[in-house]
């Protein structure tokens, strides 16, 4: 029998196949699967075109064959089988692709795409095989031909028998070597992972014989072993399937089935978007936050699937950063894929599907926050954070899509709002959107400083996540409103103004003493013009507020900020009388009310003081 070389380039080309195209070598048998279903859809066309042909649908499948004992793998499909010049032209030139030419000449009915394209895919046998066989018998001939390669050096083609028509791929499992386990591709439950796992939606069933034990006809306790064809793929992915032909039910069956949570999803979403470029989705919201959602390694992503064939686990590029914690998966048959079927870097449909399934998520959560309310707020619970990050990141690039599905709470609702709601709500006189930040709403509640807005009949927003005041720092306005902290130095709120400054004058000496007392840790002293009940409070001056330092501060890596800090006295309270005494007659007793005064405005900031001992000692003298 004659030894034909494989031609010069492919010598070459089956060098690169097999060391450097694909990364993984457990997608061997992805390929020799999407050959077989390639095989199976031909003869599924030529009956399409000839009436005198019919397809029994039963007579077509794929079946995954075991020999352990000899080291031995077959893929046995019922297609369209190869001539002896298709063995050679197809398996004796890589990347010659048969079935990129039969795409070219036969007009292909939707979503029934043949998937090879490239020519190589075959050529992965080689992977976990040190010699590989095809039988094959092609549609229409009375001949069957054997093709026979041991990798470079060639391979042989002869006349062989085999009744029906299709093909069978004969694999020659290698050795076991010091880094790689190939009796991997010798143990059924590892095969049928990988069939599940990257070809559970071909058409077409992949059997496998599984061996299985069962109780003994009569006995209780004996068992004996048995063999038993199982169908291993799905075939129909839900994605494909009419919505209507769709219940809640198998949605949520398909999100648990696919491990994309241990939660019931609060919505899905099943996209069949038949544009410029064409795509299939199902998209999921969870309920819950996965345990690992706000950590370093929680990877986001979609599961990426062209023409039902697994490329991508994750596919990242397919959501923004603050939908990363939606799941799903997406299949489309335009995706420009490259050799090793990754998708290209920086594909133009990629791009196109990512963008078309940001606004979907955008939508859908819209209509949630308009529609169920009650949901969204489950929802808003999980992820609200994530939304607020994603106001704040890229320099605030992707505030125009989120703003409207932000919530705080609400002084005056007590529950969650919208900024439009709180908007549509602003007495014309007012403003600003006054917002306090603290730890907790409880905390919140009882800011001195939030006395003077809330007295006006101004609802506050609370911001109560460590991202709240960086996310509307980025924003700068809602709706041509300025957001504005209830301790910020000017409150914009007028009638307080001039009591203000008579107050100012009058104490200005004080001030200034006080001032002097506490040197470098304020700014300046000041009158108050927002507590009413309480006798002193922080402000700050400039953009970095108190609450923005404790946050900046609380973080690992972050250098030490300090905010510029004004010390309010409310002058109409009793203790600013003893304080106005002890200035005029006693310079000691000045200095300790001032301290105290201080570092009590300090704890109601939730701030540490430097010296708790001194300032317990001190509270002591004013007790004796
Ligand atoms: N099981 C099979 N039955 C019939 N023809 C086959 C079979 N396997 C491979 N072929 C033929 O051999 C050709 C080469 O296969 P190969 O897997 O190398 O490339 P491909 O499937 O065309 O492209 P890709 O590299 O994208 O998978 C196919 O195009 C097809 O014509």
């Amino acid at each position: 029998m004659e030894k034909k070389q494989f031609k010069a380039e492919s010598k070459r080309l089956l060098d690169i196949v097999v060391n450097s195209i694909y990364t993984n070598r457990e997608i061997f048998l992805r390929e020799l699967i999407s050959n077989a279903s390639d095989a199976i859809d031909k003869i599924y066309y030529k009956t399409l075109v000839d009436d005198s042909l019919v397809f029994e649908k039963d007579n077509y499948y794929i079946k995954v064959v075991l020999d352990k004992k000899n080291r031995v793998l077959k893929i046995i499909d019922t297609g369209i089988g190869m001539t002896k010049e298709e063995l050679d032209e197809n398996l004796g030139t890589i990347a010659k692709s048969g079935s990129l030419q039969f795409k070219k000449e036969n007009t292909l009915k939707d979503g029934y795409d043949i998937i090879g394209q490239f020519g190589v895919g075959f050529y992965s046998a080689f992977l976990v095989a040190d010699k590989v066989a095809v039988i094959t018998k092609a549609f229409g001939s009375d001949k069957a031909y054997k093709w026979e390669s041991q990798g470079v050096d060639g391979y042989t083609i002869e006349e062989c028998e085999k009744d029906s028509v299709g093909t069978e791929i004969i694999l020659n499992i290698k050795d076991n070597t010091e880094d790689e386990n190939f009796d991997d591709y010798l143990d059924e439950y590892r095969l049928r992972y990988i069939i599940k796992k990257y070809s559970d939606f071909i058409r077409y069933p992949i059997k496998m014989d599984m061996n299985r034990k069962r109780l003994k006809d009569g006995s209780e306790n004996e068992y004996e072993d048995y063999i038993e064809e199982e169908t291993i793929n799905s075939m129909v992915p839900i994605w494909r399937k009419n919505k209507n032909e769709l219940t809640d039910e198998d949605y949520n069956n398909f999100y648990f089935e696919k491990h994309y949570g241990f939660d019931k999803p609060i919505k899905h979403m099943h996209l069949s978007i038949d544009g410029a470029v064409r795509y299939n989705a199902i998209l999921y919201i969870p309920e819950k936050i996965p345990y690992d959602f706000y950590t370093k390694e929680y990877e986001k992503g979609l599961e990426l699937y062209s023409n039902g064939v697994l490329i991508m686990n994750k596919c990242g590029d397919l959501l923004p950063d603050y939908f990363g914690f939606v799941k799903g998966i997406v299949d489309s048959e335009d995706l420009s894929l490259n050799i090793s079927r990754e998708i290209l870097q920086h594909d133009r449909q990629l791009r196109f599907i990512a963008k078309n399934i940001k606004n979907k998520i955008k939508k859908e959560l819209e209509n949630m926050l308009k529609n169920e309310r009650d949901k969204y707020e489950i929802f808003y619970k999980s992820f609200g954070r994530q939304l607020k990050y994603g106001v704040y990141s890229d320099f605030g690039a992707n505030k125009e899509d989120l703003q409207d599905l932000l919530m705080f709470y609400s002084s005056k609702e007590k529950k969650m709002v919208t900024l439009d709601e709180y908007i549509s709500r602003m007495p014309q006189e007012q403003k600003y959107i006054y917002y306090a930040a603290g730890e907790s709403i409880e905390r919140i509640d009882k800011l001195p400083q939030t006395e003077i807005v809330s007295d006006k009949g101004y609802e506050i927003l609370y911001f109560t996540d460590d991202v709240d005041e960086f996310a509307i720092r980025m924003m700068m306005k809602y709706k041509d409103k300025e957001f504005k902290s209830v301790s910020s130095g000017d409150l914009g709120i007028e009638s307080e103004e001039k009591t203000q400054e008579s107050d100012e004058k009058e104490n200005k000496e004080l001030f200034e003493a006080m001032k002097d007392i506490l040197s470098e840790k304020v700014k300046y002293v000041k009158s108050s013009k927002r507590l009413k009940t309480h006798p002193v409070c922080l402000s700050n001056d400039g953009d970095l507020t108190i609450e923005m330092e404790k946050i900046l501060n609380s973080m690992p890596t972050g250098q030490k900020v300090e905010a510029d800090k004004i010390l309010e006295i409310n002058v109409n309270h009793d203790v600013f009388k003893s304080l106005k005494e002890a200035y005029e007659s006693d310079k000691d007793k000045f200095k300790l009310y001032t301290d105290i005064l201080y570092n009590q405005a300090l704890l109601i900031e939730g701030l540490t003081i430097s010296d708790p001992v001194e300032f317990t000692n001190n509270i002591c003298k004013i007790m004796k």
